[in-house]
């Protein structure tokens, strides 16, 4: 099957984000609060284009089953956790104009633009397998956060959207959806998109505790 193969790949680059320091940091609660905001910050910005490349790829998918579970993926997010983000953003002070004003730092920007690149070089079923390991590593390393409680509400708060019932049953619904647009011509593909889907995840940890910058303000 597509998931357990593609899972086996990116066993070792998701035990890194799993043992990353950005998160051992958030449930030990010793990571900066000025690296959480800028990390909300960041994701903001990751999820509203992750929302839109689900809408858009249920507009270029021939199967309206398929169709309809894209753009319910896509509500759900902004029902959910874009959602639960605000609720943080109001807890931090952090304002539209902020958000607003923060450019998106490099590799949001190459890890947004991969999963576009993946729907256009690779069709549905490429944006399918790029947008996988979001969900699922996600919910890994919620499990693994499970454990033990960070001393900080706010991190605590974080960790508890990820083991949520209601998003852990969601799971079920994307691995088979990734299951049923994969085939044999194009599981390679696709496992490779997923394999820098999950480095790409890594990395944007890392991104949140550097403050990543652009070495020049961006062009506007
Ligand atoms: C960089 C980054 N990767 C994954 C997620 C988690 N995530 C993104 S969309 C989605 C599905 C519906 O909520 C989930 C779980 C995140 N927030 N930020």
């Amino acid at each position: 099957m597509f998931t357990d193969t593609a899972h086996e790949a990116t066993r070792s680059l998701w035990l890194a984000s799993k043992h990353h320091p950005f998160i051992q940091q958030l449930q030990a609660g010793t990571l900066p609060m000025a690296t959480f905001r800028d990390y909300l910050i960041q994701d903001h910005h990751y999820l509203l284009e992750f929302g839109r490349l689900y809408d858009l790829a249920a507009t270029q998918c021939s199967r309206p089953d398929q169709a309809a579970q894209l753009h319910a993926n896509a509500e759900d997010l902004r029902h959910g956790e874009i959602a639960t983000r605000e609720t943080f953003f109001e807890k931090l002070g952090i304002t539209p104009a902020m958000i607003a004003n923060t450019p998106v730092a490099p590799t949001n920007y190459a890890y947004t633009s991969h999963l576009y690149r993946s729907l256009a070089t690779a069709g549905v079923p490429g944006a399918i397998a790029g947008l996988l390991p979001c969900y699922w590593l996600y919910a890994e390393i919620g499990e693994g956060l499970a454990t033990k409680d960070s001393p900080i509400p706010i991190y605590q708060a974080w960790i508890d959207t990820y083991t949520a019932s209601d998003y852990t049953d969601a799971m079920s619904d994307q691995l088979a959806l990734a299951n049923a647009v994969a085939t044999p011509d194009n599981q390679a593909e696709l496992c490779q998109i997923f394999i820098r889907s999950s480095w790409y995840e890594l990395n944007f940890w890392q991104m949140a505790l550097d403050h990543e910058q652009w070495c020049v303000p961006e062009p506007s």
